[in-house]
């Protein structure tokens, strides 16, 4: 079962409706509104969220903000009590959305994902600013592999046209449901991708019927520093930034035009912001596409290899080894050039990547022990009140105190989704983990809140 739910209570949505959850949660689940739909056993949360300020002064005041159907993404089976709960397949269609800066190589990538033999049919939306034809280079990709290809091109995706974007998907689904089976969402170079991803959780028409797959990110290897460098005015934000630190899947594409070291570089640099995702160097957007397709990017099942740091670090020496074997030794180490503090337990530490860019930056903390649930609940709950803002992604899986599933969530500013995931084995050990991305985190702080959760032996 999951919940997905804005700001607090984030933890007790999901483990209030976990019978085994029940009791520990009896007190928090008073904050929240849940229906059960007994027919399709899926769960409406209606989250409740403090107005700002309001939890760090104590004084919970509750106010109803925001409801989120979690039928499609979220049913659970729950046969007895005790019963393993599982999350079950995710039927919803597809969306990807590539994002990257302007010439980054989007419109390439694409056409290399649609000439491709996949089996796929795939839906294009494409937003081009101010321009009425379907882009010359795509009309041949929509020859050889696009079911459909839908312009957009008032505005920019980010800020003008998203009521023309859940029109679109919603004509797509209505009309043509079953003829295609992905969507991907090509944006202008100029778009900030948040408020495209939170259409996907925001618009019930859309968040029913079609679920966020992932965000790719095109980096231009030679243009990218500076697009990163440009200081924007106050209240404007660096789109380049924001398409990294959004990011599932980053490809540095366009590596032909510059040395390694200055590939290796800007990888570093990216890293510093963005920790989850994976990252790939690569020229013509040539890559596999499996690394693009049915990453499940938001999906809870796959929160594991997201906060994984030996996953993630695998997955970077796998990479290496067969793209780009002289550079392996540096990127395998690029983990120990951050704050790393030194702790007792090999598990405990935090890793806080210190970043050039306005202040966007990765925070993993990983620590043993188990979560007083109560305890989690209102840290979590509170730092999105109070910070939501400033946290983009997040990603965690937490062992909770009298819970015998691993808790997994992910969060996207105050949308938040979890749910217990399979069981603890036995002789697991008891590793909560959790990432943020987001802008000016403070990596000690967040750690000592997080630590401060665990059940005092
Ligand atoms: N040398 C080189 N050129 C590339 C590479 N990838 C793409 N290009 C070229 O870069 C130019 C821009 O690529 P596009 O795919 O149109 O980039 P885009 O991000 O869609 O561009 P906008 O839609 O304008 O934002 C094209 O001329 C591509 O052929 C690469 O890896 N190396």
């Amino acid at each position: 079962m999951a919940a997905l739910c804005s700001a607090s209570s984030a933890i007790s949505t999901a483990a209030a409706l976990g019978l085994a959850a029940r009791r520990a949660a009896s007190a928090l689940r008073l904050r929240l509104r849940l229906r059960l739909r007994a027919a399709s056993r899926s769960y409406y949360a209606a989250a409740a969220a403090a107005p700002r300020g309001a939890a760090a002064a104590g004084t919970l005041s509750w106010r109803a903000r925001r409801r989120f159907a979690a039928s499609a993404a979220s049913t659970t089976t729950e046969e007895d009590e005790g019963v393993e709960m599982m999350i079950p397949p995710d039927n919803r269609i597809p969306a990807t959305i590539i994002t990257g800066f302007l010439g980054s190589g989007k419109t390439t990538l694409l056409n290399h994902i649609l000439t491709a033999h996949h089996g796929k049919r795939i839906a294009v939306i494409e937003n081009e600013y101010g321009e009425v034809d379907i882009d010359g280079s795509l009309v041949a990709a929509q020859t050889a592999g696009a079911e459909d290809i839908m312009m957009l091109n008032n505005g920019c995706l980010c800020c003008t046209v998203r009521g023309d974007l859940v029109r679109m998907i919603g004509e797509l689904v209505d009309k043509k449901k079953g003829k295609f089976d992905h969507i991907i969402i090509e944006t202008t170079g100029l778009a900030n991708p948040a408020p495209i991803i939170q259409t996907f959780y925001a618009e019930d028409t859309v968040f029913n019927d079609v679920k966020l797959d992932g965000v790719v990110t095109l980096v231009d290897a030679k243009h990218a520093r500076l697009h990163l460098d440009e200081v924007k005015p106050k209240g404007i934000v660096n789109e380049a930034v924001q398409q990294i630190a959004y990011s599932d899947r980053i490809i540095v594409n366009k590596i032909d035009l510059v040395s390694e070291p200055e590939v290796s570089s800007l990888v570093e640099r990216i890293r510093s912001m963005n920790r989850m995702a994976h990252l790939k160097r690569v020229e013509f957007g040539k890559v596999d596409l499996d690394y693009v397709l049915g990453i499940g990017g938001f999906d809870l099942e796959r929160i594991e290899s997201a906060v994984s740091e030996e996953s993630h670090e695998d997955h970077t020496e796998h990479e290496h080894k067969h793209d780009h074997d002289h550079d392996h030794d540096h990127e395998h180490h690029h983990h120990d050039h951050h704050h790393h503090h030194d702790h007792d337990h090999k598990h405990d530490h935090h890793a806080h990547d210190h970043t050039h860019d306005p202040g966007v930056s990765s925070v993993s903390i990983v620590c043993e022990g188990e979560m007083d649930l109560e305890k989690a609940d209102l840290w979590l709950g509170n730092l999105l009140l109070e910070r939501s803002e400033d946290i983009y992604r997040m990603k965690g899986l937490l062992s909770v105190s009298g819970m015998p599933q691993r808790f997994v969530f992910q969060g996207v500013h105050d949308i938040f989704q979890g749910s217990p995931e399979r069981m603890w084995e036995p002789n697991e050990p008891r590793i909560n983990k959790i990432v943020f991305i987001g802008k000016n985190l403070n990596g000690e702080e967040l750690e000592k809140g997080f630590k401060d959760c665990l059940l005092k032996k």
